[in-house]
């Protein structure tokens, strides 16, 4: 019997338990008891004292001075997996605070007391050695009253950059996200063994709960507006989560320098390598809840599909990209390559579960050989129901044909699935809007409790002088990483780069596409 059978026969169609990919149905992608709060050995005391005092260092201008006095630190004393994942936000959190200190020029040069302990940390744990939604999310939160569960009024943060309680309602909202989300680790879990066995009414009920925790997790979102305003999140707060890619134009022309860290061996994991003054610089994406692994599992466990963006393909970007100027959606390779990138900024373990999953995810196809009659493919389904005919492979066993009725009922609750996650990309969609488009353009925002589309805090003008103690470069402009004011005809780029609402608005249509029927 494998892992797996042993662990839950239910996931007996993955190749290892879900605790082995560090999963779990209670709470998803979270880790299975809160993270820790302090690492046991006092020999990792000076990253602890520095990440309690980034805050107070911002302010007073003396943080890379106090980085700099760091000793670099052996990783050997890290007992588990937890102490890893604890040094990977102690210091992707000492980083970023390094890279993009307040009101000082971007750093392109990491030291090596932080360059050296991040990359083998990030490579134990195969991932980007960068700020990501595992460190900001994932890892980053305690119950404030242990004895009580995890809820929006039981949560706190552990680190914020900015010490305001909108970055922490920003990061507790994806916390109750991801948590919310073990139901549809759970669910997708049952519905795929239901689909295994052609279990159709096991596979109607796990659909439905698939539904009603996407709706859920849509209602969290939009609980944003509540406690995070939208100017503190743009103007304070994004600039620290910025990463070291498409950011040219604020002086990291080719990124950041790892010093040191480069002469160690890493994971199999995807960077750049600039050589230049005789160092090598990586470029890294910053921190996305797009680097979120349950969203994906929602669009793999539906089979959404999603594609290179029209405009990349154009430009031929994909290197599927065809050299005649076709840019139909059937002759584009499923895959976004941005969102396939996305899981190189995942735990390790949690891109190898999507990756498994995804093998072996037959859901839909169980879905639409069991509707055909109530469906009536025609076009791109049509091809696709064929392609799951031709498939010989005994993936899905043979069961006697559905009436009109349950049929209907099968396709029913799996288009009702697809709706609800269209239903949280279109809220979500305007929470970028809300959260990046207004405050770039100057625009009012809306629902914020606190500003009414009016800078309620120290407005842009009235920005302190930057300060130049220290011999640190100064910032001439008020525009910082991935926080710049745009005229009213540019558009807003996500921390990829690329134009975020055409971006958002092409997976939203291709979520709607994927419904099954009429
Ligand atoms: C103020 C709040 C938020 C803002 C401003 C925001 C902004 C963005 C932007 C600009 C993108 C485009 C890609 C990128 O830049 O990485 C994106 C993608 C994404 N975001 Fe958010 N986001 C917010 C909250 C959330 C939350 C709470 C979640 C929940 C998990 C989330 C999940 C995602 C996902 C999954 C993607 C990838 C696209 C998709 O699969 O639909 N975001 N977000």
């Amino acid at each position: 019997m494998s892992a797996a059978a042993k662990d839950n026969k239910v996931w007996s169609f993955l190749p290892h338990s879900l605790s082995e990919y560090d999963v779990s149905e209670a709470g998803a992608f979270t880790p299975s008891s809160p993270p820790l709060s302090r690492l046991s050995d006092p020999y990792y005391t000076p990253w602890e004292d520095l990440a309690n005092d980034l805050v107070a260092h911002q302010l007073t201008g003396t943080f890379r001075e106090r980085v700099k006095q760091l000793p670099t630190l052996s990783v050997n004393k890290l007992v588990s997996l937890q102490e890893f994942q604890r040094s990977y936000l102690l210091l992707s959190y000492i980083c970023h605070g390094y890279v993009w200190c307040l009101y000082q020029q971007p750093e392109e040069n990491l030291p090596e007391c932080l360059s050296i302990p991040f990359c083998e940390i990030s490579g134990y744990l195969g991932i980007n050695p960068v700020t990501t939604n595992a460190a900001i999310v994932l890892w980053n939160w305690r119950l404030l009253n242990p004895e009580r569960g995890v809820d929006l009024d039981n949560l706190a943060t552990l680190y914020t950059f900015t010490g305001t309680t909108d970055e922490s309602w920003f990061y507790l909202i994806s916390v109750m996200i991801e948590y919310t989300g073990g139901d549809i680790v759970k669910y997708s879990g049952l519905a795929n063994h239901a689909a295994i066995n052609n279990d159709i009414p096991a596979l109607i009920s796990a659909l439905n709960g698939i539904n009603t925790t996407m709706k859920k997790l849509t209602k969290i979102i939009l609980r944003m507006t509540q406690k995070c305003d939208p100017y503190v999140f743009y103007w304070k707060i994004r600039p620290y989560l910025a990463g070291w890619e498409n950011m040219e134009s604020v002086g990291l022309k080719d990124g950041v320098a790892y010093v040191g860290g480069d002469k160690k061996s890493f994971s199999n994991i995807s960077y750049v390598f600039v050589p230049r003054n005789n160092k090598l610089y990586r470029k890294y994406a910053g921190g996305s809840a797009a680097q979120s692994s349950l969203i994906q599992l929602i669009d793999i466990a539906l089979g959404v599909k999603h594609y290179v963006t029209e405009e990349d393909f154009a430009q031929g970007k994909s290197k599927d990209a065809p050299s005649n100027n076709q840019t139909e959606k059937y002759v584009r390779p499923p895959g976004n390559p941005y969102l396939l990138k996305m899981r190189d900024y995942m735990p390790g373990k949690h891109k190898q579960f999507l990756i498994d999953f995804e093998k072996a995810c037959v859901i839909r196809k169980c879905v639409f050989l069991n509707t055909q009659d109530v469906s009536q493919p025609s076009g791109d389904s049509f091809s696709e129901l064929l392609s799951y005919k031709e498939d010989i492979s005994d993936s899905i066993k043979s069961t006697g044909p559905l009436s009109t009725k349950e049929q209907i009922e099968l396709l029913d609750a799996y288009n009702k699935c697809i709706s609800s996650l269209k239903s949280f990309r279109d809220a979500h969609f305007n929470v970028v809007k809300n959260y990046i488009l207004a405050p770039a353009k100057g625009t009012p925002s809306t629902g914020s409790p606190t500003l009414n589309g009016k800078p309620s805090l120290t407005t842009l003008d009235e920005k302190p002088a930057p300060s130049s103690q220290n011999g640190t470069k100064s910032l001439k402009n008020y525009d910082h990483g991935l926080a710049r004011s745009l005229e009213a005809e540019e558009v807003a780029l996500g921390t990829g780069g690329t134009d975020a609402l055409s971006f958002l608005g092409q997976l939203k249509e291709e979520t709607r596409a994927s419904r099954l029927g009429s």
